[in-house]
């Protein structure tokens, strides 16, 4: 008998969630632990999805089906491996990116409006992020949280980037050996 170990699965995951629930802060860090590849999917929205939310316009879904498939494509060019961020707001748009990477995970950091609209604020006071506060609320809205089929985790945005990391890679390590990714 073989003492080999089957190779090890990289690991491919989405960090998603509405506007200001720490998509970034988690992915960069978690993709920094993992020495991945990272991606903010902020960077493949067209100018003119972002003119819009600077205006404070919701997107449409036909604003966001092209944004999705670049998604979706960016993750299959990264077999070896990768964290994306993507607000993924709906089992409908996970499920386009499903449709590129059937097994991805999903890494949903999660918690109240009004501690998401405290870190926005604090963040519209020190950087020149595009996206208004005013927002949120269409956000939370249009958020429909993971279902039972759907692999991924709920994670508690209260807690600090460090934990949620913590928490994302022991998630990831439990899927091993029951996925492909
Ligand atoms: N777990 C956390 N604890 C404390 N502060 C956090 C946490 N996560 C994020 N933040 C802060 O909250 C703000 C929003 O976080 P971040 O930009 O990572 O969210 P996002 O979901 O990527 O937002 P967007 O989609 O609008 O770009 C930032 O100022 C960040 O430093
Ligand atoms: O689907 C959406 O409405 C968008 O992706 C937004 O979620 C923002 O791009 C992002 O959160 C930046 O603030």
């Amino acid at each position: 008998m073989s003492s080999q170990q089957p190779p090890q699965a990289p690991y491919r995951a989405v960090v998603m969630g509405v506007a200001g629930s720490g998509k970034t802060s988690v992915g960069e860090a978690l993709a920094a632990r993992l020495g991945l590849p990272f991606e903010d999917a902020d960077t493949f929205h067209p100018p003119a999805n972002v003119a819009k939310m600077r205006e404070g316009i919701p997107l449409t879904d036909a604003d966001r089906e092209p944004w999705l498939e670049i998604i979706g494509r960016w993750l299959v060019d990264h077999p070896d491996g990768a964290i994306v961020t993507c607000s993924a707001l709906k089992r409908a748009y996970r499920d386009t990116l499903r449709r590129f990477v059937p097994e991805v995970p999903f890494l949903h950091p999660y918690g109240k409006a009004s501690l998401v609209l405290e870190r926005m604020s604090l963040r519209s006071a020190t950087t020149d992020h595009f996206m208004p506060v005013t927002l949120l609320e269409s956000q939370y809205a249009t958020l429909e949280g993971l279902q039972d089929d759907e692999a991924g985790i709920t994670l508690d945005l209260r807690r600090s980037v460090d934990e949620l990391v913590d928490d994302s890679i022991a998630y990831l390590q439990g899927r091993r050996g029951h996925s492909h990714l």
